[in-house]
């Protein structure tokens, strides 16, 4: 039988771990902090940030949200990023991707002070993260969330082919890069893959792993994937459908084809996204932790 993984259930779980941690900071002295700054103009990053807010309240970290003109000059965002990195009852700052089109994101990204840079986009701590587990600061939250869905589900990397499609700063090439990793979430052998690569199927159909982050609904399906592989199903998708809401989310894969094959699938919604607002609060409580000096066990 094929097991569909539940994301959902593993980010509550992660939420509920990471409470004992922030009890710990609290008695400290210290709320942790995560700032949401939103300036877009795409309607899917405001349902993003309330998800994330959400989360922040429920696990008992203050959530402090900036919404910005989407007609404002660049400036205004670089001021608000620089009052943050500044605030100390701010330990986490997220700047929501995509940004309007009069802001230049690396800039924007680059701003963030890399001690608070809870997204690791800041190349400092990209650079880091390369370097290796000893090095590293954080990991970005999606493929931290994904390494973290792998490990609770058994899901062997060591030694696994891994096929990445997509890369992504915020996904494809973080991913790729923490796979090969020597250490425990890593060893596997990783193909990345993107729209230049001549055979696709090839590829995929060869993997132990395949994590899917390419932006285009149901673009794997079962047939190119191997008899009992793990599908890690990154994409979020919003297709028209006559919901209440006008549109329905798919995901990268084909799930009903690649179940049929897979022996292990995350479904979309409840599979990697749930996980990514998890290891969003994760590494706030760790850059908390890590401000004010104060030691916490993180899940
Ligand atoms: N669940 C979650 O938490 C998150 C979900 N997402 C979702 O994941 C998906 C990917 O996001 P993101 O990584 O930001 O997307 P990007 O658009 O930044 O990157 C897409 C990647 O897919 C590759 N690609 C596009 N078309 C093809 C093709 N025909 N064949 C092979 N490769 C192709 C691109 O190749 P090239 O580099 O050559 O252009 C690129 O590397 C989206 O659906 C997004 O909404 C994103 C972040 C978090
Ligand atoms: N600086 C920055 N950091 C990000 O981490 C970031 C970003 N920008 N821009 C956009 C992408 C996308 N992303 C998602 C997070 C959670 C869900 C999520 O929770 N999805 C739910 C359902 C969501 C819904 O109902 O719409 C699920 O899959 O079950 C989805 C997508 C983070 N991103």
């Amino acid at each position: 039988m094929t097991e569909v993984i539940d994301g959902n259930a593993v980010a509550a779980e992660i939420r509920e771990d990471l409470s004992d941690a922030i009890s710990t900071l609290e008695q400290a002295g210290t709320v942790p902090g995560l700032a949401t700054v939103l300036m877009s103009d795409d309607p899917a990053s405001e349902t993003y940030v309330s998800m994330k807010q959400r989360d922040c309240e429920e696990v008992g970290i203050n959530g402090i949200h900036v919404e910005l003109d989407n007609d404002a000059p660049a400036d205004e965002l670089y001021e608000t990023i620089a009052d943050l990195n500044a605030d100390d009852e701010v330990h986490g700052i997220l700047v929501q991707s995509p940004l309007v089109e009069q802001v230049n994101e690396r800039e924007a990204f680059r701003a963030v002070a890399p001690e608070k840079d809870v997204d690791c986009f800041h190349p400092e701590n990209v650079g880091r993260m390369v370097a290796g587990p000893s090095h590293a600061r954080f990991k970005p939250c999606t493929p931290h969330g994904i390494l973290k869905l792998l490990d609770h589900y058994d899901v062997e990397t060591e030694g696994a082919e891994a096929v990445v499609v997509g890369r992504s700063n915020i996904v494809g090439k973080p991913m790729a890069n923490l796979l090969a990793q020597n250490d425990a979430t890593g060893n596997a052998t990783v193909t990345v893959c993107h729209s230049r690569t001549e055979d696709l199927e090839a590829h995929t159909k060869n993997a132990d792993i395949v994590v899917a982050a390419v932006g285009v609904p149901e673009f794997i399906d079962g047939t190119m994937l191997k008899e009992g592989a793990t599908v890690i199903d990154v994409g979020i998708n919003r297709v028209d459908a006559e919901t209440e809401k006008g549109y329905k989310l798919v995901g990268d894969v084909e799930f009903a084809s690649a179940r049929e094959v897979a022996d292990t699938i995350t479904p979309v919604p409840g599979g990697v996204g749930p996980m990514t607002r998890a290891m969003l609060l994760w590494n706030t409580v760790k850059a908390a932790s890590e401000q004010t000096g104060v030691d916490v066990d993180l899940p």
